[in-house]
């Protein structure tokens, strides 16, 4: 887990919401402290299919979050290894979904998009030709999703974090160092959101009635910045803070072909998503984490 997961552990909404013990986390990875005692934790791998279907089984588990993944740097970085997670992963939890009725969450992605893609605003249904690993993986994972059409839901967000993880660095530095170096450059606009408003419209599309679904693959938006705006409301709480940019080039091209923002009409009006989080709020959140937390190492 990683960003601002750190901020709203990833399970507290859903296990206040369907009950402590009725929420299974798992990961190969040794998860931390808080998390491994805020409920049943168990290790699992994605590729091992009959450890899926046994997990199903002893636990009779009715519905399935997909998050396992490796994500668009890190992809490209090690493409045999995204294909298999991201691939045959997916296959498995489709066919263990299949197997025992489940119902299904696999979120997709602005990486699902290419350079030949409308950026601005994105809608729903366009053309998708990803130039990554990581975004051939999540609209294999769409259309897969749609050719199923049992109850499997697909949704596009986006939070910060990795190859936009500047946007989630970025208030660490200043509260910590009162500067931040950024691998993008000034003016790449892209969607972000919140991980407390992804993780409702995961909750809401999931129980929405079947009936008002209209699509199986819905955007979610919340907010749309760029870096050197981003640094602006940071400027606002941290009169001191000083951004400079020392752009990746690869990271760069990368998110040039990704969405500015989405059109998310779709979801607003079949299931009523609504987005809390705008870039002030988003701002003040983050900045009040790392000041306390800082507060805290300086206490210890
Ligand atoms: N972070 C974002 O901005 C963002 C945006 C849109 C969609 N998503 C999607 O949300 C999901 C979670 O993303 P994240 O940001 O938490 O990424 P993350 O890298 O923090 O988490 C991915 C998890 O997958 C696990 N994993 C890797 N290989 C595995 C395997 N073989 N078996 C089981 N687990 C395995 C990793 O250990 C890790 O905990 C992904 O599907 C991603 O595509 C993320
Ligand atoms: C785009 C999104 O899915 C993730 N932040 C990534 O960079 O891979």
């Amino acid at each position: 887990m990683s960003s601002v997961y750190q901020l709203v552990c990833f399970d507290f909404p859903f296990r206040k919401r369907f009950g402590k013990d009725n929420v299974i986390l798992s990961d190969i990875r040794k998860p931390p402290e808080h998390v491994f005692l805020s409920g049943p934790f168990i290790y699992s791998d994605i590729l091992d299919y009959k450890n899926l279907r046994e997990i199903v089984v002893n636990n009779r588990v009715t519905w399935l979050f997909h998050y396992s993944a490796l994500l668009s740097a890190v992809g490209e970085a090690n493409v045999s290894l995204a294909r298999a997670v991201n691939i045959t992963g997916l296959h498995n939890v489709l066919d263990v979904a299949e197997e025992h009725g489940l119902r299904l969450f696999v979120p997709s992605t602005i990486g699902a998009f290419g350079p030949t893609s409308p950026r601005n605003p994105t809608p729903d249904l366009c053309i998708q030709r990803p130039r990554t690993i990581y975004g051939v993986s999540k609209v294999h994972a769409e259309l897969m999703g749609e050719e199923a059409h049992s109850p499997f839901c697909y949704e596009k967000t986006h939070r910060p974090d990795s190859l936009s993880d500047y946007a989630v660095q970025i208030f660490h530095d200043a509260v910590k160092h009162g500067r931040f170096e950024c691998n993008l450059e000034p003016s790449t606009r892209l969607p972000m959101m919140y991980i407390d408003d992804c993780l409702r419209a995961t909750l809401e599309v999931m129980e929405a009635p079947a009936e008002s679904l209209s699509m199986r693959t819905y955007n979610v938006n919340a907010m749309s910045f760029t870096p050197a705006e981003l640094a602006q409301e940071v400027l606002k709480h941290v009169p001191e803070f000083q951004i400079t940019y020392n752009v990746d080039p690869v990271r760069q091209a990368i998110a040039d072909s990704w969405p500015m923002n989405f059109d998310d009409s779709n979801a607003r009006k079949d299931w009523g998503w609504k987005h809390d989080f705008d870039l002030p709020e988003l701002v003040t959140t983050m900045l009040n984490f790392h000041g306390s937390e800082s507060r805290v190492a300086q206490a210890n």
